[in-house]
């Protein structure tokens, strides 16, 4: 069959990444044409309403209403409305159409991700997500195409730009979260539901992805531990600082001896750590491997133009397999390693806790904290903030009130919240102020 001189491409919602996925389709039109071998047409832009105010490079002739039927006219679909549905019967539709897909829908994905694959399998015909993780920054194509002769041991990501820009203007502006979260929302960085974004659920959706690619394991987003940032307050923002540390949302992927384990939640990661750089909504990927050992990959996670950069390196891959003819590598096989237990995660923990200042409390701690056979990395008193209204209370036996800091060597989560617990029945704690995951050290 001679190869085709134009393909058909319809897309899918036209909100604030498929704009600029339009706007580059049609500014660039010339230029994807000779890096593909074909013209790529634009057919078609669903939408819910087509009466809607657009961008006036959005040619009103462009729009419809009707999804179902502009995919059965096209070569590439490409899928920017997100959540399950419509999108997931949208895109088999699609495939079973006999076109390639391109999508930056982590949600479906992390949901339900194979239902697709196996159906474009079977079609001979592409999935492609790179938008997906990370938005620009490759990380879907490096673990599955780059990295996959080696043995990925840990990827550690800031994967949320709303997160990573609301615990950033609370550390370096004193930002109020909700303040925070607007300018995200203004910015084009926050999900449609914000929550989706602080409470953890779209990292959570792309440590999934990333664990089903970094281990060739099926894992999906009800596998993944997940805390979002709602509970952090300025203080433990503050805290962080003052002990060399900065608070970031972390998606933690590891290979362990229980099997695959995947978790999202705020963790104070060291000063001197790659990640702890990561600024405003930037996103990074830190990944060790057997051979490779540490690489990091940096960019922007969130915005229109960025995630449309990362959908159009797509369209352009799909695209030049339908010319060629054939498709991509398909997904691993999966090996179906075991999804470990929450409870069976390691790490080392920070505990800010406040405590009546008197001789033999120290002690008194520290025997509880080992008797759950938790290791002290080091204590540290310090003297509550005049501003702290705990500073000047005094207990029962005249004592006033200390803060004390105390790092833990690694240990279970299951074996940490009994400490936690038994630490707070004691009768000279009067407060567990906070409890943090410390990583990347
Ligand atoms: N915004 C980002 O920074 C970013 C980054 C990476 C990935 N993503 C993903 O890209 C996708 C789109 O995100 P967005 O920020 O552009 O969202 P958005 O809410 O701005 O756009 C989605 C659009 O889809 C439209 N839509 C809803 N139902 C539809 C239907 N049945 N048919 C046609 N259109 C329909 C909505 O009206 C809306 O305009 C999501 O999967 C999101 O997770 C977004
Ligand atoms: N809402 C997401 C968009 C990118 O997936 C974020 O803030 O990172
Ligand atoms: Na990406």
């Amino acid at each position: 069959m001679p190869a085709p001189s134009a393909l058909r491409v319809a897309l899918l919602g036209c909100g604030v990444v498929g704009t600029q996925v339009a706007r580059l389709l049609i500014e660039q039109a010339d230029d994807l044409a000779s890096r593909v071998g074909a013209r790529l047409d634009l057919v078609g832009i669903a939408v819910r309403d087509i009466t809607a105010p657009r961008d006036a490079i959005i040619d009103p002739a462009l729009l419809t209403e009707d999804a179902r039927a502009l995919v059965e006219r096209a070569d590439i679909v490409i899928e920017v409305i997100g959540g399950i549905e419509p999108a997931r019967t949208l895109l088999l539709h699609a495939i079973a159409s006999g076109a390639s897909v391109v999508t930056a829908n982590k949600a479906l994905l992390a949901e339900d991700g194979p239902t697709l694959y196996r159906a474009a399998d079977e079609a001979g015909v592409d999935v492609y997500y790179e938008a997906a993780v990370a938005g620009a920054i490759p990380i879907v194509r490096p673990i599955r195409e780059s990295l996959t002769g080696d043995r990925i041991q840990r990827v550690l990501g800031i994967v949320n730009g709303t997160t990573n820009y609301v615990l950033d203007q609370m550390t370096t502006h004193g930002l109020a979260f909700d303040e925070a979260v607007a300018q995200a929302q203004e910015l084009g960085y926050a999900e449609a539901d914000p929550t989706a974004d602080v409470e953890g659920f779209d990292a959570a959706a792309k440590a999934a992805i990333l664990a089903s690619l970094a281990f060739h394991t099926r894992v999906t987003i009800s596998d993944v531990q997940r805390e979002g940032i709602t509970k952090i307050t300025a203080d433990d923002v503050a805290w962080a600082k003052q002990t060399g540390h900065v608070i970031k949302l972390l998606a933690i992927c590891e290979a362990t001896e229980a099997g695959v384990s995947a978790r999202v939640h705020p963790a104070l990661v060291p000063l001197d750590h790659p990640l702890a750089g990561v600024r405003g909504a930037f996103n990074a990927v830190f990944i060790e491997a057997e051979a490779a050992g540490e690489l990091m990959f940096y960019g922007r996670g969130a915005g229109g133009a960025p995630t449309a950069s990362a959908v159009l390196g797509d369209v352009v891959s799909v695209a030049r397999h339908r010319v060629l003819g054939g498709k991509g590598p398909a997904e691993s096989h999966y090996a179906g390693l075991p999804i470990a237990a929450p409870a069976t995660s390691r790490t080392r923990y920070q505990m800010r806790l406040a405590v009546s200042d008197r001789p033999g409390v120290l002690a008194q701690v520290a025997q509880v904290v080992s008797a759950t056979g938790v290791s002290i990395e080091a204590v540290r008193q310090v003297a509550l903030p005049d501003q702290d209204s705990r500073a000047t209370s005094v207990g029962s036996d005249g004592s006033t009130v200390a803060l004390l800091v105390i790092t833990t060597h690694h240990a279970a989560e299951s074996a940490l919240a009994q400490t936690v617990a038994a630490i707070a029945d004691l009768d000279a704690v009067q407060d567990v102020m906070s409890v943090l995951r410390v990583e990347g050290s």
